[in-house]
């Protein structure tokens, strides 16, 4: 999900995972209204992956990780074999064994973007969705991550949703956009953008224009 700062991405992705009622209109996952899941049936379809600060707590990594489970068990205590499998499959997928008995606030923010995913794969949605998962990251973790994400949906076949300031590098990995301007909403692959100039909406012209033959926006030289 592209758009600019302040078009309403974030509150689109609340309004889709039910964080806040929708402003107009009503959101329907699989032909379902959502408002007519319950809390349990929406935490095992949708899983939400935010980029706030966690509040302060002694939890590892496994344990946050674990917590994925909570729509399942309710108590980590409870953990069966079959929820301890997912639970490290989530752990080896994103590449963070290494930092499995970590507490979480000893993390850099690339690692501990890693481990939200993770806990998200150990919830075991079909959906989920990120919200600027790269916000606070370089360029190398900005790649791993989106990278990542691009294995786990070949890897599962979930749908992954993401809302993102990074255009380039979307343009190079997503398969189907969602692109918020003021004058209207585009959806399609980046071809089907490109076609329809949607790009071009996104910002004003004078410092970056789209250039349809890299597929990239470039900065203007004068
Ligand atoms: N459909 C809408 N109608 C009216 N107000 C809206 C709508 N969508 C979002 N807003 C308001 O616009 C403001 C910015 O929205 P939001 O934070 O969702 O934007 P954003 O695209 O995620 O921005 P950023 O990229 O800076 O994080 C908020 O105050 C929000 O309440």
């Amino acid at each position: 999900m592209l758009g600019k700062n302040g078009i309403g991405k974030s509150t689109l992705l609340r309004t889709i995972s039910k964080v806040q009622k929708p402003l107009k209109g009503a959101v329907k996952i699989n032909q379902k209204e959502l408002s007519a899941f319950t809390n349990q049936e929406l935490s095992t379809t949708l899983s939400l992956v935010l980029t706030e600060r966690l509040p302060l707590s002694q939890l590892t990594v496994f344990e946050l990780v674990a917590l994925g489970r909570q729509p399942y068990t309710n108590w980590i205590d409870k953990l069966t074999q079959d929820h301890l499998k997912k639970i490290l499959w989530a752990i080896e997928q994103t590449e963070i064994t290494h930092l499995k008995n970590k507490r979480f606030y000893e993390l850099s923010d690339g690692q501990l973007q890693r481990v939200l995913i993770a806990r998200a794969l150990a919830q075991d949605t079909e959906i989920i969705i990120l919200d600027e998962p790269t916000a606070h990251l370089d360029i190398h973790h900005t790649f791993k991550v989106f990278s990542l994400l691009k294995k786990l949906v070949k890897n599962t076949g979930k749908t992954i949703i993401i809302s993102t300031h990074e255009v380039n590098l979307a343009i190079q990995l997503a398969d189907e956009f969602i692109l918020l301007s003021e004058k209207q909403l585009y959806t399609g692959t980046s071809q089907e953008l490109i076609a329809q100039n949607a790009f071009e909406e996104l910002f004003p012209k004078e410092l970056i224009s789209f250039n349809k033959t890299l597929e990239q926006f470039v900065i203007k030289k004068n």
